[in-house]
């Protein structure tokens, strides 16, 4: 039978973890690596050589050779800056060699990464869709992150090896020839660095609103004929226009940052020429050789020139788009800071009154029936079993809890992600709880360790201040049978060949009075299909009754009971919004404290307190605060509320 539909909040398509700081890990990466890139340093400073011989050879050429008269040792020298552009082909192929030992390897580690997050997802979250980004991240993305980091690195040592042969070449014609050109040359790079951190950010806040953007609008073109139908067209523009809007902004922020950026590199590229040319004269009276003037353009020109044009672009392009990929992959799988525990309090003590049941401590008869409230006191220990784990916290006046989670910690298996993390919950006798929170995210684990099926792995569950799956043999004498302090109704409703009386009172530790029976009845709104039953005493076929009837008869069932604590875990979703109120509200006045895991807004506002759980985060507060407080809890009630009145 599939459930009612529920819903989580959409969220953009893969946000980066929060925390997960690229930059950081690519250090960490690259300090790993420190073989592979004194390799690509090395071969580097081989290749940068004929950067030197470049516009040194061009200035001895002209001074020593052509200008000198001396054409043959001017060929000669222009001979010798050819010969080294040959000889940096070696030293190329070896730049690239140890640019593969750097970028494959991360290509290896981003695509380990994805696979690794993705099945982990899979196997803790299998309800969840599944995480199709998946594929592009170990397809395309870890692709697009291995190129810009090769072409980053590579544009990258090429600016800082040829920008190293052109200075000390420089120095070397005429020290004069560095005062002239470095001032614009730094100039120009410092406008350019300015503008990277803003530029990151911008283009990653532009990226996160065009992920909303798109998520919205996916959203509302599946509803778009019934958008025509209904005239809802302004309200699908208000819901677009934000997001829209927050578009235009950022793009016109973006190409701002983008036209200074163009005027660094222009500041960069061609000031320092222009400073050369306007500095001739000056340099020419200190001595600096026509030759040397040549030898310094060609410098600028062709190679620091081109090297700087190529590391911006390549900042700015690739380096930008690097960042943004890499925020893309899960974090490197450290185990995660435990999370700030999460806690559902208990409700402010009510005002000193006197405790209703006197003898709260004491323990009912184990074999006579005894009446129904005073089956509702906080079950004790016996004699024979070792003194519970006391709840030291708890005030003197203050009553047993009805259960209590102490730092919770829940995972189904040793390597599984945990289900509930350090989550602490207090549950007041009389209290009524619901659960809610997006399909798979441990509501139902919630109510088993309640109910004592599972045991935590860290922290302690306890029902009426005793463990909620006590440890050890049971002891002498106790009777066998489902534990009193408790009754779980699952979503699939227990009921059986027998009689309508036997399924009402089969969960309580005897038969019950037929006032008790009728009570229940009355209370659930069964006197038609009793009626039609033939009664108390008629035989029930469970294949005769609907999914509803079965759940109703269980529910009946559960009131009888006198179980301080009841447990409905999706136990009401067969029944329709009105037979769902009328029972939820007979077990909440009935004495004792109920748990529901509610599957509609209606039912968890009608509950004293709710907890959200989403994640490794969980709040609770009464409906009004939720809704007040936590995004997360409006995003799940607007969505039952569309599913509630489209039902
Ligand atoms: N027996 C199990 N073994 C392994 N994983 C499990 C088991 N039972 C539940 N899970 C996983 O634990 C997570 C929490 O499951 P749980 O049933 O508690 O969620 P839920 O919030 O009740 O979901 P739903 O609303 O869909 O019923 C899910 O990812 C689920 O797949």
């Amino acid at each position: 039978m599939p459930r009612p539909a529920r819903g989580h909040p959409p969220g953009p398509g893969h946000p980066p973890a929060p925390g997960h700081r690229p930059a950081a890990e690519a250090r960490r990466f690259l300090r790993g690596r420190r073989r592979a890139l004194v390799a690509l340093a090395g071969w580097s400073l081989a290749e940068s050589a004929h950067t030197f011989l470049g516009g040194y050879a061009v200035a001895r050429a002209l001074d020593d050779g052509f200008l000198a008269g001396a054409p043959w040792t001017g060929t000669g020298w222009l001979a010798a800056a050819a010969a080294a552009a040959l000889l940096g082909a070696p030293a190329l192929r070896g730049v690239f060699t140890g640019l593969a030992g750097v970028v494959e390897p991360l290509r290896d580690a981003l695509v380990r990464r994805a696979v690794d997050g993705a099945l982990s997802a899979a196997l803790t979250r299998p309800a969840r869709s599944a995480d199709t980004a998946a594929v592009s991240r170990v397809t395309q993305q870890a692709e697009l992150a291995r190129d810009s980091a090769a072409g980053l690195l590579l544009t990258a040592r090429a600016f800082v090896f040829t920008a190293l042969g052109a200075l000390v070449g420089l120095a070397a014609l005429a020290p004069a020839l560095l005062a002239v050109v470095l001032g614009p040359l730094l100039l120009g790079a410092a406008l350019f660095a300015a503008t990277l951190a803003p530029m990151a950010a911008l283009q990653r806040a532009w990226l996160d609103n065009d992920e909303a953007l798109s998520a919205r609008a996916g959203e509302l073109a599946g509803g778009l004929r019934d958008v025509a139908a209904c005239g809802a067209g302004p309200w699908m523009t208000a819901r677009t226009a934000g997001p829209v809007a927050e578009a235009e902004r950022l793009g016109i922020r973006l190409a701002r940052w983008a036209a200074l950026r163009t005027l660094a590199l222009g500041v960069a590229g061609r000031l320092p020429v222009v400073a050369l040319l306007v500095a001739a004269p000056w340099l020419l009276e200190r001595g600096v050789s026509a030759g040397a003037l040549a030898g310094a353009l060609t410098y600028l020109l062709q190679s620091l020139l081109p090297a700087l044009h190529t590391l911006m672009s390549a900042l700015g392009t690739a380096g930008t788009r690097l960042l943004v990929v890499l925020e893309r992959f899960p974090p490197s799988p450290v185990p995660p800071p435990p999370a700030p525990a999460p806690t559902c309090p208990p409700r402010p003590a009510p005002p000193a009154s006197p405790d209703p049941r006197p003898d709260a401590d004491a323990r009912p008869d184990a074999d006579a029936r005894p009446d129904p409230d005073a089956d509702l006191r906080p079950d004790t220990a016996p004699a024979s079993t070792p003194p519970p784990p006391t709840p030291s916290a708890a005030p003197p006046a203050r009553l047993v809890p009805a259960a209590e989670l102490r730092g919770v910690t829940f995972a189904y298996g040793p390597r599984a992600r945990p289900v509930l993390r350090d989550l602490d919950l207090v549950l007041e006798p009389g209290e009524h709880l619901a659960v809610v929170g997006p399909s798979g995210i441990g509501k139902s684990t919630l109510v088993a360790l309640l109910a004592g099926q599972v045991d935590p792995d860290r922290g302690t569950v306890l029902v009426a201040g005793r463990p909620a799956r006590p440890a050890g043999p049971r002891p002498a004498g106790a009777r066998p049978g489902p534990d009193p302090r408790r009754t779980l109704l699952p979503q699939q409703a227990y009921v059986f060949t027998g009689t309508v009386r036997e399924n009402l009172d089969h969960l309580g530790p005897g038969p019950a009075a037929d006032s008790r029976l009728r009570q229940a009845v009355e209370a659930l709104g069964l006197a038609a299909l009793v009626d039609r039953l033939g009664g108390l005493d008629a035989p029930v076929d469970p294949e005769r009754l609907s999914q509803g009837e079965r759940q109703q008869l269980a529910l009946a069932a559960a009131y009888v009971t006198p179980a301080p604590l009841l447990l409905l875990d999706e136990a009401t979703c067969h029944l329709d919004p009105r037979a769902e109120e009328r029972a939820e509200r007979a077990l909440a006045d009935r004495p004792g404290t109920l748990v529901v895991v509610a599957h509609r807004i209606s039912s968890a506002a009608r509950a004293d307190r709710v907890l959200l759980l989403d994640g490794t985060r969980a709040v609770c507060g009464t409906h009004e605060d939720l809704r007040r407080s936590s995004p997360a809890y409006r995003e799940l009630a607007g969505v039952w509320e569309a599913t509630e009145d489209d039902g």
